[in-house]
């Protein structure tokens, strides 16, 4: 831990990097997974079962936690480590986007997003300088600009002003944020499916000297080549020497890929979100527990892992769980997607450190095509 924010690189293997960032609230390992803790718990689970199972970090959304409990009342309760009882650091998104995918009544202009919650209907108005004074009053330590994401496809012009809006509200908002030693604020590389429009942001965000740097705009619907081949463009544009986030990323397959193209840090809901609906992500592939053919199949999900949830269960159980929409079912599931994930980041994290990432990522993805489920 360090009193300031600090990034190292110790390690690269072709583009993929493994580092560590220093923060006073803790040091998160990179390539990292960032279990998403939507409004304040990380859905069916225990934070402490999310930190043992290897989680140096969380995210929280800022678009729910402003609507409740609130952010005024998150900090007149000693912020949200205090609240939910994770003394870890905590990355925030700035609420733009899931204003766009959830709010009612959503208006978009040069001064922020004045939407509709989809709570109470209650109106609100959120400014570049609003969503990190939020952001602040959460106590959230890696903070993240407001940005207008375009969902994929749309036309050249649309992203193009989508950009260019967000490089503004990055300025305002590197303002708003202030110097707050031992805290970060990331701008957002956007500019859709377009190569120059994402040079061209990813080079005005470097001007801001920031001190990381998310890649958005991605995981809105495109095909993974597409969002490889935006990594490829983008990615060498940005510093070195500060981390990058791949924001809302995604399957154990984009994650090993994303990594071979430089990204360090990365959050989805796939994990917790599948587990509840019954998918399992094991070493050897997917298994949807919904499916019949395990109602009597007395294995667990794998014998040989650490995790409680996949070694102790049978598959038998876990489907007539999830077929019974027990909530235990999206518990255990819940569990092992998220030890899964942080194991396969263990393993990206040392075979980027013993020089054999590229032979891990095919003997991973291998081993999923064979399956053996
Ligand atoms: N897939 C994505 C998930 C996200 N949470 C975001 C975001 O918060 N901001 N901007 C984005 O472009 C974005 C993309």
């Amino acid at each position: 831990m360090t009193e300031t924010f600090q990034f190292k690189l110790h390690a690269t293997d072709g583009k993929a990097r493994r580092g560590e960032v220093s923060m006073p609230r803790g040091t998160i390992r990179t390539p990292a997974f960032m279990p998403v803790g939507t409004v304040g718990t990380v859905k069916a689970m225990y934070l402490d079962q999310v930190k043992d199972l290897g989680a140096d970090i969380i995210l929280g959304n800022t678009y729910h936690l402003m609507l409740r409990p609130g952010a005024e009342r998150v900090a007149r309760l000693g912020g949200l480590h205090n609240l939910i009882r994770w003394q870890g650091p905590i990355l925030t998104d700035s609420g733009g986007f899931q204003v766009m995918s959830l709010a009612g009544l959503r208006k978009l202009d040069e001064q922020g997003v004045t939407f509709k919650s989809h709570v109470d209907g209650a109106l609100f108005h959120m400014s570049p300088e609003r969503s990190i004074e939020i952001q602040g009053l959460l106590d959230s330590d890696i903070q993240m600009q407001l940005d207008e994401c375009v969902a994929l496809p749309a036309e050249p012009k649309e992203i193009e002003r989508a950009m260019e809006m967000s490089l503004r509200w990055a300025e305002r908002c590197k303002v708003a944020f202030g110097d707050q030693p031992g805290k970060a604020m990331f701008g957002i590389v956007q500019g859709g499916d377009i190569p120059e429009l994402r040079v061209r942001s990813a080079e005005a965000l470097k001007g801001l000297d920031l001190k990381g740097y998310a890649v958005g705009g991605l995981a809105v619907g495109e095909p993974q080549e597409v969002m490889l081949r935006m990594l490829d463009i983008t990615c060498p544009e940005l510093p070195v020497e500060k981390p990058r986030y791949l924001m809302g990323v995604g399957t154990p397959d984009d994650i090993l890929r994303s990594v071979a193209q430089g990204i360090d840090m990365f959050d989805c809901v796939m994990p917790t979100r599948s587990g509840r609906h019954g998918l399992a992500f094991t070493r050897h592939g997917r298994i949807n527990l919904r499916n019949a053919r395990h109602a009597e199949d007395m294995r667990p999900l794998d014998e040989q892992s650490s995790c409680p949830a996949t070694r102790d269960y049978s598959r038998a159980y876990l489907h007539h769980l999830i077929r019974s929409n027990e909530s235990l079912g999206g518990m255990l599931l819940s569990w092992n997607n998220l030890a899964y994930y942080q194991e396969l980041m263990a393993g990206i994290r040392l075979a980027i450190e013993e020089g054999r990432f590229a032979d891990f990522m095919a003997e991973t993805q291998e081993t999923w095509r064979r399956g053996d489920l």
